[in-house]
Formats: C-alpha cells, structure tokens, sequence
C-alpha cells in the first residue's frame, strides 16, 4: 500500500461486502507464500498493481492466475484467509463479507469442500483470537466454468449454509467477465436464491453486457458488483436502471479496482457519483485490496476526496452500508450500536 489514509478514515468503522479472498492477499502474505514455493520464481510486481499502475481488466485476470499458483493448499488457505481478515480488523473493518472460488488441486490433495472448510476455519480461529471484526463467507462461482460446476458449487454452498450456523451465508457470480454467459449461469443461481442462498452478482462489469444484466436482474440479485455500464451514459439504458431502481439492490462499488483495471477512465469519472447522487445505496468496497494495492479506509478517503463528501457524509455511507448484509437482523442491530457507541471517538 502506497499511501495510509488519514485517521479519521481508519478509525471510521467499516463493513467490507466486496472482497475476493485471493485478490486482498498482503505484500507481507505474498512474501511469505514466495519463500514456500521458491521453485515458482514469482516476484511481488506480478501479485500487484502499484500506485499510479493500470492494467487492462484481461491483464488482471493473468495475476489472479499467478496468485492462484503460490495459493493451492488447505494450508496456504488458511494462512492467506487468517491474513487477510487481521488485515481487515486492523484497517477498523468490523464486519467482512469474504468470498471466494473453491478449487481443487492434485498435486496438494486440495478438495472444494477442503478448499471452504478452511476458510470457515480460518473464520473461527480469528473469532476465538477476539478480533473485533465479525466474518461471513459467501460462495464464488467462476463464470468461466459454466453450468455444471455452477450447479455443483451451489449445493456446496447450500451443504456449508445448514452445516455452518450463518457462517455461509451467499453466493458471489464473478470471473472474467468477457468469457461465458450468465444464461448458461441462470438454472444455478435460481436454485441457490430458492434455497435462501443471497446472491450477489457481478454485473455489466464490463460494455455491452444488457442482454445479460437484464437476465440477471430478473433474479433478482440481492446487490450487485460494479454494475459500472447499467445506465444510458455509459451505454447502458434506461430500463435496466429502473430495475435496479425499483427493486433497490444495491451496488458495492470498487473505485481503485475499476480505475486500475480500466474500466473507468478515472476517480471523478466513477459511476459511484450517478448512484450516489441519485439517493440509491452505494456501498464503498475493495474488490482486491492486494491487487490493487488498497485498503478500505483509502477507499473511503478517496471517495470523499474525489466528489467533496464531508465526514458526517461519510459516516453515513459507512453506516448505511450495514442495512445491506447479508446476516440476520439481529446482527444489523449489534452493528448499529457499535457504530453508536464509537461515534464520538471518531469525531473527537
Ligand atoms: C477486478 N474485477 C473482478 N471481476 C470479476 N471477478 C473478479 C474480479 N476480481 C476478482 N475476481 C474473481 O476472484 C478471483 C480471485 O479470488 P478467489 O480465488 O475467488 O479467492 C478471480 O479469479 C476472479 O474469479
Ligand atoms: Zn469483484
């Protein structure tokens, strides 16, 4: 990470609903996963895109690829999951939806099943260490891999949902977006909404996606990621706005990610400010902090940098974030106290 945001942003408390496990690993993790795998000669410049770096969305996809060859084992998981969520803790997250794609690798024994419990593991060993930071985990499905193992990740996110006590809670549809079609993705994703499963979908990610977006928001999802090309200005319509509109999904938005990753030609021009603007819930996220070599406070500094947000206005982005995840009740309300009782701290 570059630059450390001032206190207020890292004191500011936060829920994180968009973070790709594999994406948020540390340089201090990356570091640690090199001297595992020396065979692999991988260097930090090809796990992360620095400050003032972009790289075309395709090129992204190629570090995930790199990432993914230093983290192949139920071991690696774990340590890169218990990384990632103190590193969250650490930046004033306290409450982290976490998602990731499960995957099998022979050469380590790794199963899919294996793949979640030690994420769910890495969960609970954070919980009983008494990080004040409570952790989910939603269920990612590769848009790449197609029908049949979309419907197999289903029903091992249903499986982990009833076995898990809340712990899973949803489902994440992701990958590169240019390659495969949600239609194929639909029977799946019906399924796991049946079955009480939340889903939040990437959507219109990437241009010319309508035909998709609006398959998907027929779902409907319950939040959805980017949605950077859903309104007319940016070659979407007007129709698809309004579904989103009428039925108030919300939309987790990644400001480094997508200015790194191109799709958006830089922070003003972030589409952050058409919903915002319009009064409909925007939610601040990292995407991939490690990619993007970000944190969530920075993102929250940059916002308010960017398009004049005052700290009240912050605060209020940061607290209305909690009405939009995916746990119960129940906690929304333990959330809302904390947010309370820390206000005056923060505003000291
Ligand atoms: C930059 N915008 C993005 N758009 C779409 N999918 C993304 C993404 N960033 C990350 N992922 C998805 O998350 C995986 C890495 O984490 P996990 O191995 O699942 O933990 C990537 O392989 C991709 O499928
Ligand atoms: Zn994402």
């Amino acid at each position: 990470m570059e630059n450390e945001a001032d206190a207020f942003y890292r004191e500011l408390p936060k829920v994180e609903l968009h973070a790709h496990l594999n994406g948020s690993v540390s340089v201090n993790t990356i570091e640690k996963l090199i001297s595992r795998k020396p065979h692999l000669n991988i260097e930090h410049g090809m796990t992360a895109i620095g400050k003032g770096q972009r790289r075309t969305l395709d090129e992204c996809f190629q570090v995930f690829k790199v990432i993914h060859q230093l983290v192949d084992s139920e071991e690696d998981i774990l340590m890169v999951a218990t990384d990632v969520i103190r590193e969250f803790a650490a930046d004033g997250v306290k409450y982290l939806e976490l998602r990731s794609t499960p995957r099998e690798e022979k050469r380590t024994g790794l199963t899919k099943k294996g793949y979640i419990e030690s994420v769910i593991k890495a969960i609970k060993n954070c919980k009983s260490e008494g990080l004040d930071i409570d952790v989910r985990f939603l269920v990612a499905i590769d848009r790449r891999n197609g029908t049949e193992v979309a419907m197999e990740t289903v029903k091992l996110a249903e499986e982990f949902m009833q076995s898990t006590d809340g712990l899973v809670l949803g489902l994440d549809l992701s990958g590169d977006p240019t390659v495969g079609h949600g239609k194929d993705l639909l029977p799946a994703l019906l399924r796991a909404k049946n079955c009480g499963l939340k889903l939040s979908l990437h959507l219109s990610e990437v241009p010319s996606q309508q035909e998709e977006s609006n398959l998907l928001l027929s779902l409907p999802p319950d939040r959805i990621g980017h949605g950077t090309f859903l309104h007319p200005e940016m070659g979407g319509s007007q129709s698809l706005v309004d579904q989103v509109v009428t039925n108030n999904i919300p939309l987790e938005l990644c400001l480094t990610s997508n200015v790194k990753g191109q799709t958006v030609p830089c922070y003003s021009k972030h589409h952050f400010q058409y919903w915002y603007q319009m009064g409909h819930p925007s939610i601040i996220c990292t995407d991939d902090k490690g990619v993007f070599s970000t944190n969530l406070s920075q993102e929250y500094q940059l916002t308010a940098t960017t398009f004049g947000l005052s700290h009240e206005a912050i605060w209020k982005l940061s607290q209305q974030a909690i009405d939009w995840i995916f746990a119960p009740d129940a906690v929304k309300q333990q959330l809302k106290q904390k947010w309370e009782a820390m206000k005056p701290q923060v505003f000291k």
